[in-house]
C-alpha cells in the first residue's frame, strides 16, 4: 500500500513514531540509536526507518518544515498506518530570559500564527495541547535522567525569518518558551484523529540574544532529547 507521500507497507511502521523535521536527523537516529533498522520510505526524501530500541519496535520519520508538511505526514501515519503516538523531536528558538541554547523545552501546548487550526475549528481559537500522559511521563523520565527540561507554551510560526520586534515582545509577555514551525499543527491533527502527540525540542536559537548553536554542536546537543523520547516510548504503554 502507499499514500501520496509515503510508500511503505501497512505493517512497516511501529505504532509510535519519532519525528524530527530534518531527514538527516531521522537517518542519524535510526543508525545510532536503533538496532535491526530498515529504511521504509524515501518518497520525496522524507526518510523513514523502523528498528528496535530495547526490544520495542520504533519508527523514525522526518516531517519536513512547517505545518502543511508535518500535518500531512502525521495525518497519513495515523489514518493509513495505525500510528497512535507521535513524538516530535525538533529544534526551536526562544526569547525567554530563563532559557539558553541547548536547553530542552517540552511543549505543553502551542499557539500559532497559522490559520489552519482556525479553519478546521470554525474560525474559533483552538487550544492545541499535548497529550497529558505523554507530557507527564516525559517530565518524570527527564527527572530520573537528571536532565533539566522546561515545560510550557510554544509559538508555531509560518515564518522562520521574522524580526518583528513587537511580536517578539508579545511572545515574551505571554511567556512563550519555544518557537517552532510545526507543533500546533501536529497537536491539532492528533486531537482530531484521537492519537497522542508530544513535542520535545532542543533550543538552537536565542532569537533576542542573536545566539545560535553551530550545526556541528546540534548533533551532540540532541542526545538528551533523543534519549528522553526513546525512554518515553518504552515507559509509556
Ligand atoms: O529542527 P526541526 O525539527 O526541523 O524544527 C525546526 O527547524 C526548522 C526550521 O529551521 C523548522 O522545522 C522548525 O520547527
Ligand atoms: O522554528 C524555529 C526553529 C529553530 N529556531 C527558530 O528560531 N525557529
Amino acid at each position: 500500500m502507499s499514500t501520496p507521500h509515503i510508500d511503505s507497507q501497512k505493517n512497516d511502521f511501529s505504532d509510535v513514531v519519532l519525528m524530527p523535521g530534518d531527514p538527516v536527523r531521522a537517518k542519524y537516529i535510526a543508525k545510532n540509536y536503533l538496532s535491526n533498522c530498515v529504511q521504509i520510505n524515501s518518497t520525496r526524501l522524507m526518510l523513514a526507518y523502523t528498528g528496535f530500541y530495547k526490544n520495542k519496535k520504533v519508527s523514525v520519520m522526518s516531517h519536513g518544515i512547517g505545518i502543511p508538511s508535518a500535518s500531512l505526514y502525521v495525518r497519513e501515519l495515523i489514518l493509513e498506518y495505525n500510528v497512535k503516538k507521535i513524538v516530535r523531536i525538533g529544534t526551536c528558538g526562544t526569547v525567554s530570559n530563563d532559557i539558553k541554547l541547548r536547553d530542552i523545552v517540552i511543549s505543553m501546548g502551542a499557539s500559532t500564527d497559522s490559520k489552519v487550526n482556525r479553519i478546521g475549528f470554525n474560525n474559533h481559537d483552538f487550544a492545541a495541547i499535548s497529550d497529558y500522559n505523554m507530557l507527564h511521563a516525559a517530565v518524570q523520565i527527564a527527572k530520573k535522567m537528571n536532565i533539566e527540561v522546561y515545560v510550557g507554551n510554544f509559538f508555531t510560526t509560518d515564518s522562520f525569518y521574522n524580526d518583528d520586534k513587537n511580536m517578539l515582545d508579545i511572545l515574551k509577555k505571554y511567556n512563550i518558551l519555544g518557537i517552532d514551525m510545526e507543533t500546533a499543527g501536529i497537536y491539532a491533527v492528533a486531537s482530531e484523529l484521537r492519537a497522542q502527540a508530544l513535542s520535545i525540542c532542543t533550543v538552537s536559537d536565542h532569537i533576542e540574544k542573536k545566539e545560535k548553536v553551530s550545526s556541528k554542536d546540534r548533533e551532540s546537543s540532541f542526545e538528551d532529547m533523543i534519549n528522553i523520547a526513546l525512554e518515553l516510548i518504552i515507559l509509556h504503554k
